[in-house]
């Protein structure tokens, strides 16, 4: 018996920076799942060496590895998954590139835990799940939660779905430039830090994503470009007219 689903890539349409939380940001932010781009996460018998299993093409040691941490995290309210991932793998068919701004890791811990949910029968609601998420990455709570947009703030626990149509995206990730998220929120707080306005945030937060593209320029839409831009600036080849930068970077997308 074999259980199994997509975890979706994201790109943040915009992200501005509301403010500090010790060495955290608040984030005002869209984000919008890439329906085109997604890791497979599957729990499959046949682990015979009697411990957890993890198999999958990832840049990382297994107990850095974001599904590992959720398991783990998940362990400490349902203690039989233990016996059974002795038993069953995780098998991960990865696409979604890595230090991409792609939520990546975080999407992969989000499935882990909602496939896992099901398949146990906990019953937890997405908001105990989306808490249990949140310890691993900013960014799980908004895969948790599976809406193909949301508004996103606090410094990624607070998602509200965002009912718009369809996003058609395409993502561009340069292949030699490894983003670090860390390196550029620090950055950014030390070189670029400014907030956006209540003001502002609340009339970003209501508009549309293909509007909010037309008004907005790559170095206004995201807050983490110019940061990122001048700790990795191999970057700047790739910016072109009408792309846009995703998260913390590398990757860039163009909304069709
Ligand atoms: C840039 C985004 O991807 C936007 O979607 C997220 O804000 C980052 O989410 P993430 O990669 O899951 O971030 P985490 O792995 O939780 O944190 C990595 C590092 O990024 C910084 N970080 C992250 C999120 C946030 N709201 N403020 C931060 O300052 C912190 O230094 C943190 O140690
Ligand atoms: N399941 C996973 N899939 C991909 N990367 C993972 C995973 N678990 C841990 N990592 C590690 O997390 C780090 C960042 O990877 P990730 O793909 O989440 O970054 P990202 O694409 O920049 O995401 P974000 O948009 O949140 O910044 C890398 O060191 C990567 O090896």
């Amino acid at each position: 018996m074999q259980v199994s689903m997509k975890s979706y890539a994201k790109v943040n349409i915009f992200l501005k920076i509301a403010g500090k939380r010790d060495n955290y940001h608040e984030i005002v932010s869209r984000f919008v799942r890439v329906k085109n781009l997604y890791d497979e996460i599957s729990f499959t018998p046949n682990n015979d060496t009697n411990e957890f299993n993890l198999i999958g093409n990832f840049g990382c040691k297994v107990e850095d590895n974001s599904i590992y941490k959720a398991f783990l995290e998940l362990r400490k309210y349902c203690p039989k998954i233990d016996a059974f991932f002795r038993v069953y793998n995780i098998e991960v068919k990865k696409n979604i590139p890595e230090f991409a701004g792609l939520g990546g890791g975080s999407s992969n811990a989000a499935s882990f835990l909602i496939l896992a949910n099901k398949h146990f029968n906990l019953y937890f609601k997405k908001n105990k799940l989306a808490k249990i998420g949140a310890k691993i990455g900013a960014d799980v709570p908004f895969f948790i939660y599976e809406y193909d947009s949301a508004n996103v703030t606090g410094i990624g626990e607070i998602v509200e779905e965002f009912k718009e149509e369809s996003l058609n995206i395409e993502v561009v990730t340069p292949s030699d430039i490894k983003c670090h998220t860390g390196k550029i929120f620090n950055c950014f707080r030390d070189e670029f830090y400014k907030e956006i306005t209540k003001d502002e945030s609340k009339e970003l937060l209501l508009m549309k994503s293909k509007d909010i593209l037309n008004k907005l320029s790559i170095e206004q839409s995201n807050d983490l470009y110019m940061p990122a831009v001048t700790q990795y600036p191999a970057l700047k080849e790739y910016a072109k007219k009408n792309w846009y930068f995703s998260g913390s970077g590398s990757s860039f997308f163009k909304v069709l």
